[in-house]
């Protein structure tokens, strides 16, 4: 069986990209929401994507982004796929798809059992999904928020549609139970390993890398 994929979003520094590869990411989260701590220019963004070895996938996170912001991300970033993370449509997340040519990953947010079928509705366009803790009402961040939700909601569905990763709150104290109990096989990580807001800590994504591993064993 393959190990778990884990994915540190919100990088804004060089050495989180370092600790990252040297870490065993598999993919990196460059992000683009001017309300974010951890959202950086594009031009940043490029000089964190160009430093990224072979095999760390660069996606770039966006929320309700326009085209003419689309275009000026994808023009300016090396980008292995576009997570798009805000209230898009099924028939926007094609278009998006459709007119950049790069992988896209829809992130849904769940609280209970009732947002489960909006993953159906999403598997269709999309190349891989993020389900993520639905944030609380009046959150200024849609995700990145450190709140996890109950995982034994996807208890015994392991088999998505399309390739999926869970995230929220998930930390290298909880990633270990999450994977046992969701069956997920890519995570995603953001206040988790960091510091403080927006500044990732070497020793925490070593550790959740890690931690992710050992919710196979
Ligand atoms: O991280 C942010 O600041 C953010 C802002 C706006 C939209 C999405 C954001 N993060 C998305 C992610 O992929 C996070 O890694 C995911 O929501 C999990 O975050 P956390 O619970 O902090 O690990």
């Amino acid at each position: 069986m393959p190990g778990i994929r884990v994915k540190i979003c919100g990088l804004t520094r060089p050495e989180d990209v370092d600790a990252s590869a040297t870490g065993g990411a598999a993919y990196i989260g460059l992000n683009f929401f001017p309300k974010s701590p951890r959202c950086v220019s594009i031009e940043t963004a490029r000089a964190l994507a160009l430093r990224a070895p072979a095999g760390l996938a660069k996606v770039a996170l966006v929320v309700d982004a326009d085209d003419a912001t689309l275009d000026r991300i994808v023009a300016g970033v090396p980008l292995d796929m576009l997570q798009l993370h805000g209230r898009e449509t099924p028939e926007r997340v094609a278009e998006i798809r459709a007119r950049h040519g790069l992988p896209v990953m829809k992130a849904i947010g769940i609280a209970d059992a009732a947002d489960l079928p909006r993953i159906d509705l999403y598997a269709p366009v999309v190349d891989q999904l993020l389900i993520d803790a639905k944030p609380p009402e009046g959150a200024i961040l849609p995700g990145g928020n450190g709140l996890r939700f109950d995982w034994r909601l996807l208890q015994g569905r392991k088999y998505w549609q399309k390739p999926w990763m869970l995230a929220g709150g998930l930390t290298p104290g909880n990633v270990a139970e999450a994977v046992r109990l969701t069956g997920a096989r890519q995570v995603d990580v953001a206040s988790g390993v960091e510091s403080a807001p927006g500044v990732k800590d070497a020793a925490l994504i070593r550790d959740f890398v890690v931690a992710a591993q050992a919710g196979t064993d």
